[in-house]
């Protein structure tokens, strides 16, 4: 029970923004009419019931008028009945896409915002599989908790209805036991709900593993997806590495997770089904067994019996909405559950560095510099990692990073991207300037070309020729004329075409401080040399910060820093020997 409160306590949560939201008259009106319409279904089942009594003393009597006039009652009803189903299952569906659409561009917008994607990563305790959780999971959130709220709704005024025709029905139908009428009043409403009662606990008591293994088989059926793509992502390396077989062995192990929890599942499932069908089985016969002695001995008339079990067969339904959707309760609970573990890694990472890190992004108000005052970067796990201390970058120098690999030189560009939230001290970064970081290895959405290459600017914020003449500045002239061509462009070109396609990227977004964290280190030294000319040329006033091994960098930047091992971390200071700067290379 504590248990349903505290997952009906998520619920609100998670469903509670739609209805306060931009969308809320458009989902409250769909929500409105959807219940009225459930509840008309519940009025129109009352006039079913009472019709049926009607319809079975007519049959009784030899009434044959009274026979016609109830076949024609029935045929509205049942018209009535089908126009309001169809009506209800039409509007539902409505209000799921709204509802659906509103809470995934929610969810897409508090996972993307503030690189909080890269931050749950690196939490290392992120919820599995987000892909999984903004799909599959919002759908059937959705679905789900309509189906369910609204089926209880019905139950509830089902129950309330029917229980006072029961209730009328038990005085007429007395307890009748060897000859002798027992008054019990509402009898047969307390057969029902000891009858149900017994019913929920017992289906509770053998199906509670259910809500468990659901919960794991999202996730198992999400990871053995995720290794899927991971393999269709670096299928060349695979192949080249000829890793085809562990990849099978790999991709059997998880796919043998997928089994054996749904083995799990196939049993829990079948002693469930097991009881819940010899239990609706019992509940048909169950009403007439306790009223036919009072059939029998000539107190009631048919009609009065096969409302009975008509009436009861209601009421014993709605008592048993646990019963008969225990599956689905399961199955909701677990994606309730997955939901609130995915709100929470997203606002745990979205606030790492208010409770855990203190690494302060501060805007510098009229200086073009970026400073560190103090900074110490640590790892996730806390450790220390690199440190910087009254520490410019004077714009627009041209400062080269130079330390021994794993020292902490790519953290500390991320630190100054401000996606780094693990350590203490300051990183002031002048207020409006546009920074640039370009990786190695540099991302290319999956579309055009020219799309690809202005990323992250929408399409269309540059001009073709822009595109072309940066693409064909950075030395690929066939690219230039592909523009508006398809591709997987991180897997189509080399990494040294891809390195050129980051500088023209950089090149048409002039950004004022462009962070290259060996992002020309697959290219032979000219070409590097010509590239990194090109920058000075086009790009004279942004300050340029690159990381790179080779010496032959020293001659493009004003001034070289080094990152040096002081007992265990690593601290960012002057290089012993600062390079000459080329006076036609670094202006
Ligand atoms: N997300 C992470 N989680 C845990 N450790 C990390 C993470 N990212 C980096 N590290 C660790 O931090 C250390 C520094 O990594 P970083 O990439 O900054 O080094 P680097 O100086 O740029 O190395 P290289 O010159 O080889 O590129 C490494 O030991 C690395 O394993």
């Amino acid at each position: 029970m504590k248990n349903l409160c505290a997952t009906l306590a998520i619920v609100w949560r998670i469903a509670g923004p739609y209805f306060r939201s931009e969308d809320k008259w458009a989902g409250r009106g769909l929500l409105a009419v959807v219940i009225t319409l459930e509840l008309t279904l519940v009025a129109i089942n009352v006039l079913l019931n009472q019709w049926q009594n009607r319809f079975y003393s007519a049959l009784q009597a030899y009434d044959l008028n009274e026979f016609v006039m109830q076949v024609w009652i029935f045929l509205g009803l049942a018209f009535a009945y089908v126009a309001v189903a169809v009506y209800k299952l039409y509007l539902n569906q409505w209000l799921q896409i709204r509802w659906r659409r509103w809470l995934t561009q929610h969810y897409l917008g508090e996972w993307l915002d503030g690189a909080t994607h890269y931050r749950m990563q690196l939490k290392g305790d992120a919820a599995d599989n987000p892909d999984q959780r903004l799909t599959e999971d919002v759908t059937n959130f959705v679905e789900q908790t309509l189906f369910l709220g609204l089926g209880l709704l019905s139950s509830v005024v089902t129950l309330a209805s029917f229980v006072v025709i029961l209730w009328g029905l038990s005085n007429k139908a007395p307890l009748h036991i060897y000859g002798t009428d027992i008054v019990i009043p509402g009898f047969l409403v307390w057969c029902a709900l000891a009858y149900a009662l017994l019913g929920t606990l017992l289906t509770n008591w053998i199906g509670v593993p259910l809500i468990n293994l659901y919960f794991e088989k999202q996730r198992y059926e999400a990871d053995f997806r995720f290794n899927l793509l991971r393999v269709r992502e670096n299928s060349e390396q695979i192949a080249l590495l000829k890793g085809e077989n562990a990849e099978r062995g790999h991709l059997l192990q998880r796919f043998g997770q997928v089994i054996s929890n749904w083995y799990a599942i196939m049993s829990r499932t079948k002693r469930v089904t097991a009881f819940t069908a010899s239990y609706s089985q019992a509940a048909t016969i169950f009403p007439y067994v306790v009223v036919a002695p009072a059939y029998f001995a000539r107190s009631i008339q048919l009609g009065d019996m096969m409302q009975t079990g008509s009436a009861f067969g209601q009421v014993q339904d709605a008592l048993s909405f646990f019963v008969a959707n225990y599956r689905q309760i399961a199955e909701w609970r677990s994606i309730v559950a997955r939901l609130d573990g995915f709100e929470m890694s997203v606002d745990t990472a979205a606030n790492l560095p208010m409770h855990e890190a203190t690494i302060e992004l501060e805007a510098a108000g009229g200086s073009r510099n970026v400073g560190l005052e103090k900074l110490c970067v640590n790892l996730p796990n806390g450790k220390p990692l690199v440190a910087a201390d009254g520490f410019t970058i004077q714009a627009p120098e041209r400062v080269l990073v130079t330390g021994p690999s794993g020292s902490g030189k790519s953290t500390l560009f991320r630190a100054i991207a401000g996606i780094w939230p693990f350590g203490t001290g300051t990183i002031m970064v002048p207020a409006q300037a546009k920074l640039m970081m370009l990786p190695q290895r540099p991302y290319f959405p999956i579309g055009a070309l020219g799309d690809a290459v202005i990323y992250p600017a929408a399409p269309g914020a540059f001009q073709a020729t822009q595109v072309r003449d940066a693409i064909i500045a950075v030395g690929l002239p066939d690219l230039a004329e592909r523009l508006s061509e398809d591709g997987h462009w991180n897997r189509m070109l080399s990494l040294g075409e891809q390195q050129r396609l980051g500088l023209a990227r950089a090149l048409l977004h002039a950004p004022d401080y462009l962070f290259l964290d060996e992002a020309t280190a697959s290219l032979d030294e000219p070409s590097e040399a010509r590239l990194y000319r090109l920058l000075a040329d086009r790009l004279p006033q942004a300050t340029i910060v690159s990381i790179g091994h080779r010496s032959t960098l020293d001659a493009f930047h004003t001034r070289k820093v080094t990152v040096v091992e002081d007992g265990a971390i690593h601290v960012l200071g002057e290089a012993d020997a600062a390079a000459e700067p080329e006076p036609s290379a670094a202006r």
